[in-house]
């Protein structure tokens, strides 16, 4: 087990008093070092890079997702919240792969006049949950901009080596699973920008609450060695991700829509006429794991389900034609026209945000 944060930061040498005094050394040295835990890898956060000693027999996974203010999450997101996201929405990509987290590097631009108390909240929301993923910061480069707040995170992980979990294993007949339920986050957006009227306080404190804090499934990634054939992480959207893992095995998807597991505050959005069910398909940020898995796991693959106390859901199968996935509706046609899901560039339109 890597060492854990110390208790709390933000006490060291006492330099990031006030706004005024932000000081890149400082800020360093004050909420960043400990949140190594002491790690040796870190090198106290005093040097070029960070050294990581190889685990044999493993396998390093390495990802890195970036998150930018008014794109990832909104700008007046508390900091803490921010922090806590941008590690979690890498950790669901370790945990897609069936790794475990082992450390994290940090690349943060701070607008010039973020402010030492926002910076204190954003440094105490990284150390609860590195402590609660059990991990620590190794590193990272921090740096201002006249831009919007802009960051990066690399998260390193291991697995038994070759034993990860690629997008590529899927087989013509494999069941088709995800985690949890799909649609908060993008519900939770809405919700978050007051635009759920209708909704129950409760309902919209939920999905808000999925949007600003995803839940990387990082139990049960490396649960689904040796039963996942095709793993990967929804984020972009359940159609458009489904289409990422098909075109990586060559192969195609059949869905159902009524499948598909909705929260009861997302239930309730649908019945009230809120948001449609097809677009939950779509909307994205919901960090659950989808994964195919042969007929023959189907038994373990729900019992496993039972001992996380996380609902694993069939959705469909895998099928023949290549690259397509096709979405059954709940009148039992193929929905048309099928969205797919979020994309930063798409070609012929710009996004303004
Ligand atoms: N700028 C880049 N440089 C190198 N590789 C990249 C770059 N952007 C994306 N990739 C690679 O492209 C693949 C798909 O990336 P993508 O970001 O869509 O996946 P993801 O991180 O799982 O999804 P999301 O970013 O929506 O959470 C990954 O292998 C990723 O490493
Ligand atoms: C303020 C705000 N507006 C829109 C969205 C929706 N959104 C943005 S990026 C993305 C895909 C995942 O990101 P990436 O592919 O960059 O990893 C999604 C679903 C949001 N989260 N916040
Ligand atoms: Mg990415
Ligand atoms: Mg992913
Ligand atoms: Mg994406």
């Amino acid at each position: 087990m890597s060492p854990v944060p110390s208790d709390s930061v933000g006490s060291g040498s006492g330099h990031l008093a006030e706004p005024e005094a932000v000081d890149e050394f400082a800020l360093i040295a004050d909420l960043f070092v400990p949140l190594t835990g002491g790690h040796p890898a870190a090198r106290g956060l005093a040097d070029d890079a960070a050294f990581l000693v190889a685990e044999p027999g493993t396998e390093t996974v390495l990802t890195v997702d970036a998150m930018v203010a008014g794109v990832h999450f909104l700008p007046d997101d508390p900091p803490d919240l921010i922090a806590r996201k941008l590690i979690r929405v890498n950790l669901s990509d370790l945990a897609a792969k069936g790794a475990e987290p082992v450390a994290l590097l940090l690349a943060a631009a701070f607008p010039h006049d973020v402010t030492a108390d926002w910076l204190r909240a954003f440094a105490e929301g990284l150390r609860q949950d590195l402590t609660t993923y059990d991990t620590v910061l190794i590193g990272g480069d921090t740096v201002a901009t006249p831009g919007p707040l802009t960051l990066s995170l690399t998260a390193i992980g291991r697995v038994a080596a070759g034993q990860g979990l690629p997008r590529s294993g899927a087989s013509v007949g494999d069941d088709i699973w995800v985690s949890g339920t799909i649609g908060d986050g993008s519900l939770g957006l809405r919700a978050a920008r007051g635009e759920l009227n209708g909704l129950s306080a409760a309902d919209v404190a939920f999905l808000a609450d999925r949007y600003r804090l995803p839940r990387p499934r990082i139990e049960l990634g490396p649960r689904l060695i040796g039963l996942a054939g095709a793993s990967m992480d929804v984020s972009d959207g359940l159609i458009q991700d489904l289409g990422h893992l098909c075109r990586a095995s060559g192969v195609g998807a059949r869905i159902e829509m009524a499948l598909v597991p909705l929260s009861d505050s997302a239930s309730r959005a649908v019945d009230f006429g809120l948001v449609t069910l097809a677009s939950l398909l779509s909307g994205g940020d919901d960090y659950e794991v989808l994964f195919t898995a042969s007929p023959r796991f189907a038994e373990a693959v729900a019992a496993l389900g039972g001992s996380l106390g996380l609902p694993l859901t069939r959705i469909g199968a895998i099928v023949a034609h290549a690259d397509a996935v096709t979405v059954i509706d709940p009148a039992g046609s193929p929905l048309v026209p099928v969205e797919g899901g979020w994309r930063h560039f798409r070609a012929g339109q710009r996004r303004d945000v």
